[in-house]
């Protein structure tokens, strides 16, 4: 077989169909819709799924709402977020008559109206607040705290709903929130809930009957424990919202769920270049790097390592990349004996890994690898019939 270029991205797409399977039954048909938070992940082949589902998207630009047209996603399955819409972006959001805007301040409530009202078009603004809740995770990916830059702050929604109601172009279409990501302890999911019932009861007692409610996404998965655990605990979340959400008649819950989806499906696959031994560690030099995968430099996040090419006794290695930044590193890991050009694979690379690749230290683009490719088949009885 033609040896297969390194680093790829591998995705496991018959588990892909498991989890969402294992998602739609715990979510049930009810009054809950799961938009896809499309950053994770935009694989063509990943939306694919993601529409065969019945699941609509989360956008957070311009770009991401073009793409998810053009890829066929209708755009009342659309919703979009982010703090800084440009005004062109608020444009193809409203002229293609998206589901929801989340809008992120009181004067960018001025702007969508300014630009509605130039398409003479009506659009749909749900109002994104800041709860102040810590989610209890990494400070990196909290977004749901006053430092954080999201939403509007809880305390400013009489003053949003009566600017909002200055322009008869905007429909209030619900609230939304979202507290942070890779949320592993479900209980800040649950303190969610109490600050949303507060709020939408002050709403229904203003005489306010938004159509819609969005919590947004965030459930953690398992990095440490890739194969007892590849699939996040549905049932618990969607189970906390059914019992702690009061949710109004005809009200529609919406979620967007991104890492939870994909994150498990994704390896990242990678050649040892050399080993190279210092007096303080023996380091595994492989050819990816912070280029491919961001988050261990970003966040000191840690994935499962293995080498699939060695049943050699354990060893300890600093597995590095090759970027010129000392924070190329993916940390310490035991490894069966590893040498030159063995194959690592690296776990749970589905979410935020080959979406924030970058072309630092000019490394050019890797060609991504599906299980349901030929070369995928190839692929992986080589390497068995290596080992
Ligand atoms: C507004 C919004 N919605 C949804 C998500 C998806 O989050 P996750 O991948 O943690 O489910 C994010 C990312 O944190 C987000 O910023
Ligand atoms: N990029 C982050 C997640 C960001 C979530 C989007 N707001 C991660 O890799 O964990």
């Amino acid at each position: 077989m033609q040896k297969i270029q390194t680093p790829f991205y591998y995705y496991d797409l018959d588990l892909l169909d498991q989890t969402l399977s294992k998602m739609v039954r715990a979510r049930g048909d009810s009054s809950f819709h799961v938009h896809y938070a499309l950053k994770a992940n935009a694989e063509a082949k990943i939306l694919a799924k993601m529409k065969a589902t019945g699941l609509g998207v989360d956008c957070v630009s311009g770009g991401e709402v073009r793409y998810a047209l053009e890829q066929g996603f209708g755009a009342d399955q659309i919703v979009y977020a982010g703090v800084g819409k440009t005004d062109w972006e608020l444009e193809l959001a409203i002229s293609s008559e998206v589901h929801g805007i989340n809008c992120e301040s009181i004067e960018e409530l001025v702007v969508i109206a300014e630009v509605a009202n130039k398409l003479q078009k009506s659009a749909n603004v749900y109002l994104r607040l800041n709860p102040n809740i810590d989610a209890k995770t990494h400070p990196n990916i909290t977004t749901g705290t006053l430092r954080n830059k999201f939403g509007i702050p809880a305390n400013e929604l009489w003053l949003a709903l009566e600017e909002l109601a200055k322009y008869p172009c905007l429909v209030f279409a619900g609230l939304h929130f979202h507290i942070g990501s890779q949320i592993e302890d479900l209980s800040p999911f649950v303190r969610l809930c109490t600050e949303v019932n507060v709020l939408q009861k002050a709403l229904r007692d203003k005489g306010y009957n938004p159509a819609n409610v969005n919590v947004g996404g965030g459930l953690g998965i398992d990095y440490k424990k890739p194969d007892a655990n590849p699939i996040a605990d549905f049932d618990t979340y969607f189970e906390n919202y059914r019992r702690y959400l009061n949710i109004y008649d005809n009200q529609q819950v919406h979620f967007e769920l991104g890492r939870s989806l994909v994150g498990q499906v994704g390896y990242l696959f990678s050649e040892v270049l050399y080993i190279k031994k210092t007096k303080e560690l023996d380091f595994a030099i492989i050819d990816a790097g912070m280029s491919e995968l961001m988050r261990p430099a970003l966040y000191g996040a840690r994935h499962v390592i293995q080498n699939v090419s060695s049943v050699l006794p354990d060893h300890e290695y600093e597995v590095v990349g090759p970027i010129c930044e000392s924070t190329d590193t993916f940390g310490k890991h035991v490894l069966p004996t590893t040498q030159r050009g063995d194959l690592l694979q690296i776990r749970s690379v589905g979410a935020y890994g080959s979406v924030l690749s970058t072309q630092y230290n000019m490394r050019g683009e890797n060609q991504p690898m599906f299980s349901d490719e030929e070369n995928a088949q190839q692929f992986f009885s080589a390497l068995h019939a290596e080992v």
